[in-house]
């Protein structure tokens, strides 16, 4: 694991939800899961594409119901990012992957948002939470989620979009963002990951988002990599996540190392760390082990992972932060 200090900015707090507090949350709910047990539950992650991952991952949030049960979810995960270096994260969650159940919005954001208060002082990590709209439902969905989301906008700093991609371009969801942004949110968007690098270009022209998650496909598209470099376009890359999706062979054939060659700036997160085999450290670990990356590489993905966070607000803590990355000591590690 690496401790260097970074931030994390594509991490879905779902994605969080260790098969033993799955268990926990199904006891307490009375929610009965397909599965025997913690170990026969994690033998069912072995995925084909980003599809299969996400009918499971849409399953096991049947255990989700209180406000109380996402304050656990989001504590779990604060104690966990804390233990692996983490002192900034811009939080995504799936709004829609509730309401669809009958759990309000508000139960879901009041229910992060009393871990989030308290990161700072109980795990020295600021926070930031990001809403994201499901690409493979509507657009009057999304416009429905945002709407609904107003009473709670003091705890929103920005929306997202992930879910299943390809057939589902960026540009459905123009209007959507269009009033996002007028309500003064951040904007960010999943595009190139299992979609083409066309998706890309739609992301920033057509929504105008400030960062890619993933990005990974922009390597197909020579111009489109040159552009992102010029305009230095955060990337928030999730490797250990491309390599059980199958969007690359193994961690070695991964395109980190070419896109920092290239320019980009790129950062390293987790995604969906309960599934794909590793939180934030233990991806550094592994990207470091993996591409044969030296000490100012791993220092040029924490502070790219500072310099890409939504911290315009508070340039001091930036400024710390980036200080605490150029004086780590690697033999932490
Ligand atoms: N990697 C991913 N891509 C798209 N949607 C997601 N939702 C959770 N993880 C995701
Ligand atoms: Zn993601």
């Amino acid at each position: 694991m690496s401790l260097i200090p970074k931030a994390e900015l594509h991490l879905h707090i779902e994605g969080t939800l260790e098969p033993e507090l799955a268990f926990a949350l199904a006891e307490r709910n009375g929610v009965e899961l397909p599965y025997a047990g913690t170990e026969d539950l994690r033998k069912a992650y072995l995925f084909s594409d980003l599809q299969s991952f996400l009918d499971l991952y849409y399953g096991l949030m049947a255990v989700l119901h209180t406000a109380n049960d996402f304050t656990d979810l989001a504590e779990a995960y604060l104690a966990r990012a804390a233990a692996q270096g983490v002192r900034h994260a811009e939080i995504f969650f799936d709004p829609q992957a509730h309401t669809a159940r009958g759990v309000p919005i508000g139960t879901v954001v009041e229910g992060l948002a009393h871990a989030l208060d308290r990161s700072e002082e109980r795990h020295g990590i600021s926070t930031q939470l990001i809403m994201c709209f499901l690409r493979d439902q509507s657009a009057e969905s999304a416009m429905e989620t945002l709407d609904a989301a107003k009473p709670y906008l003091h705890h929103i700093a920005g929306v997202g979009l992930d879910s299943a991609e390809v057939g589902h371009p960026p540009s459905k969801f123009r209007e959507v963002y269009a009033a996002a942004e007028s309500l003064g949110l951040r904007k960010v968007a999943h595009a190139g990951e299992e979609g083409p690098p066309a998706y890309i270009r739609e992301a920033l022209d057509v929504l105008g988002v400030e960062r890619i998650d993933h990005g990974l496909r922009a390597m197909e598209d020579p111009e489109l990599v040159e552009r992102l470099a010029r305009e230095q376009v955060p990337l928030t890359l999730c490797p250990l996540s491309n390599v059980r999706l199958r969007a690359v062979d193994t961690l070695e054939d991964h395109p980190l190392r070419a896109m920092m060659d290239a320019g980009l700036l790129v950062t390293v997160n987790s995604d969906d760390p309960s599934y794909f085999g590793g939180y934030v450290g233990d991806t550094f670990h592994a990207v470091r082990e993996a591409l044969a990356l030296g000490q100012e590489q791993l220092r040029e993905l924490a502070r790219n992972s500072f310099r890409a966070a939504f911290l315009d607000h508070d340039e001091p803590r930036r400024e710390r932060y980036l200080a605490a990355v150029e004086s780590y000591d690697f033999d932490r590690d």
